[in-house]
Formats: C-alpha cells, structure tokens, sequence
C-alpha cells in the first residue's frame, strides 16, 4: 500500500521554514556585525591638544605624506624633527612648520640605507627636543613600478631601507619611547596586507613590516611595554611619486595626501592598533583575502591597465 504523501510534503515545508529561520538569523547577526564594526571604527575620540607639546621625529617629511604630518604637526603645536636625504626640500618644510605654529621644528638630512644615521637620528632628535612621544617611521627607498626583475641585490637594498631602518630607529628609540608612554607609527600600504602585482620588492618589504611590528607589539603586552603601535595601511594617495610612477596602469582614483596625513597622526594619537586608509578601498578588500584569496586577487587585477606595463 502507498503511504499518503502529506507527511513528508510536511517535512519539506518544515525544512524550509527552518533554512529561512537560518538565513534570517545569519542575515541579523551579519547586519549586527556590520554595523558594530561600522561605529566602532567610525569613533573619533581625537583632539589636536594630544599633540600639542609632543616631541615628535617623522620620516621621508620632505615631500608627500611625511611633509603633510609635519604641517598637521606644526599646526597641532608639536615638536618637529624631520629627516630624508634632500636638505633643501627639508629646510623648506622646517620653514613652513615653524610658520604654522610648530613647537620648536629641526631637519637632518642622510640615507636610511645606512643603519648609522638611522640611530643618529634618533639620537640628535632626543638631544634638540629632550625626548621623545612619537615616532613616526614612513620614508621608503626608490624602486621600479613593473615585473619583477629578478635582482636581488634591489630587494636587500630595499630591505636595508624600508625595513631594517624602521627597526634600528626603533631599538633606539624604546627607551625613550618607554619613558614617555609613547607611539611609534608605521605607515605600510595595502601592498603589505595582500600580493601587488609589479611592486614585488616594495610589497616584500611592506609585508615584514607586518610581521616585525604586529609581533612585537605581542611582546609588549607580555611585558607590560607602554609603548603603542600603529600599523597604517594605506590604498592609492595622490603623492607626486605615486601618480608618477603608477597614474597610467592604475584604473583606480587616489586619495588626497592631507587627508591621509590627518588620519595616520589621529590613528596614532589614539593607540590604535591599526589605520585603513581609505577604510574602503584598503579595509574592505581585506575581509575577502582568506575566504576568497582567488577572487581578491582577480579584483585588484582588475585595478591595472596591463597593457601600459607591457608596452613599457
Ligand atoms: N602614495 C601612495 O600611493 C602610497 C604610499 N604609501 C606609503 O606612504 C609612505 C609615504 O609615501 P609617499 O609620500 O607617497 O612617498 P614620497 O616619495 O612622496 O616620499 C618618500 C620620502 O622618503 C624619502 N626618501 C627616499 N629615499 C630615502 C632614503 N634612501 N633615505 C631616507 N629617506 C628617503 C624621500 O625624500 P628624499 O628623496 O629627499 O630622501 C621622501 O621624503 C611610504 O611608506 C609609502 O610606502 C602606502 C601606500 C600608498
Ligand atoms: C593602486 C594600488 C591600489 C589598488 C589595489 O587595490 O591594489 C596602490 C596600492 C599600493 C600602492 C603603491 C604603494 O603602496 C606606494 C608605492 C609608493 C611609491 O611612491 C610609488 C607608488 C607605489 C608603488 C604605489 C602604487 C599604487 C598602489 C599599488
């Protein structure tokens, strides 16, 4: 005999119901999250007079990013001590910081390739400004905008640069830095958080920058070091050397240097952990790299007008 069909027809119906039930519930707690995230993020506890008085060094301050923290700085009352290799672009950008009101504003111009000066630094800034509250680490050496040349010698020089410098400055600054319950700012770019095609040594370079400092900021809650540290991720900024060296392969709009400049010294001011800057063109791609590394990929390769590198 054939079993009247109602019971499992009923079966499915309830099966249904509790799929919805699911989805409706994934769809609240996803919203629940977004939005936790959206106004966690969005808190802006900052106020200028945090820097008012700090003693200050900003690397790679004569020209893009670094020169727009150094007049935020100055306008915020701070001490300034500015560092790359061009004296005559420094000596413009102390003017100009002691015009907008800095504290008290100093240059010293030399290489980061050379771990000697890296610490002289550090050690003429405490001497001119009596210590120490805030090191903000964001030169980087010159390199190419196209397919990995298989040069070595290029990633150890850039190595040399972008990152063993940060770390020397950072050693020698700690004691200090600790002194003062300060900050160290480190400003990396989304080329550090996920596979940049033709900027290989950079990204190398910006990748363990991650890995140096996200773990030794672990150390420092071992150790109770009162010592923040804030990793700056940032997407495209319109700096003259950025537009000049990628504006043609780039399908992608870059976001105004002043701006980003604000938003490093406000993340570092407050301790965070880390800055996004745009938060959606460097965060958002981010929630996608270890659920769907293929698909981040395909969308970033979609950011690049190949055939300008090709044809180069
Ligand atoms: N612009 C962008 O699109 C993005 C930038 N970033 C990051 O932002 C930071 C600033 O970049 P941006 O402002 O665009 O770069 P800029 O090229 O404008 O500035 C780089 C600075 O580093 C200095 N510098 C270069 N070589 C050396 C060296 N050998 N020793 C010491 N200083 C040196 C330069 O001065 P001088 O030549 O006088 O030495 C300059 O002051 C970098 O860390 C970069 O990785 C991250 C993502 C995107
Ligand atoms: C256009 C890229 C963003 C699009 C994406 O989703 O991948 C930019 C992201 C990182 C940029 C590079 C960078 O980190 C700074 C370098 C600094 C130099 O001044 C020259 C340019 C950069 C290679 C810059 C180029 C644009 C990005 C790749």
């Amino acid at each position: 005999m054939c079993m009247p069909s109602s019971h499992p027809r009923r079966l499915r119906a309830k099966d249904t119901t509790d799929t919805m039930g699911l989805l409706l519930k994934l769809i609240v707690a996803s919203l629940g999250i977004f939005l936790a995230l959206y106004f966690y993020t969005g808190q802006d506890d900052f106020n200028p007079e945090m820097l008012r008085g700090k003693r200050v060094i900003v690397t790679g301050a004569s020209s893009g990013i670094g020169e727009q923290m150094a007049y935020h700085l100055a306008r915020m009352g701070a001490h300034v001590f500015i560092t790359a290799r061009t004296e005559e672009k420094l000596k413009k950008v102390v003017s100009k910081c002691l015009e907008l009101g800095a504290a008290t504003a100093h240059y010293i111009p030399g290489s980061m390739d050379d771990m000697a000066f890296a610490e002289r630094v550090v050690k003429e800034a405490v001497k001119s400004m009596g210590g120490l509250d805030f090191l903000i680490l964001n030169h980087i050496g010159y390199t190419y905008f196209n397919y990995f040349d298989g040069n070595v010698d290029h990633i150890r020089k850039l190595l040399e640069i972008n990152l063993l410098s940060y770390v020397t400055m950072t050693v020698t600054a700690l004691p200090m830095l600790k002194e003062s319950g300060g900050s160290i700012i480190v400003v990396s770019s989304v080329a550090g958080k996920y596979g940049s095609p033709f900027s290989v040594p950079y990204s190398t370079t910006k990748f363990a920058l991650d890995g140096f400092f996200s773990s030794l900021r672990q150390e420092f809650h071992f150790q109770k070091t009162n010592v923040s540290i804030t990793l700056c991720v940032l997407s495209y900024i319109d700096t003259d050397s950025a537009k000049n060296a990628v504006a043609s392969v780039i399908n992608a709009p870059a976001a105004p240097k002043e701006e980003c400049a604000l938003a490093l010294i406000k993340g570092g001011a407050l301790r965070q952990r880390e800055v996004y800057y745009q938060y959606q063109a460097a965060k958002i791609p981010l929630l996608l790299r270890d659920w769907a590394p293929d698909f981040l990929d395909y969308i970033v390769r979609k950011n690049y007008n190949v055939e300008k590198i090709d044809k180069q």
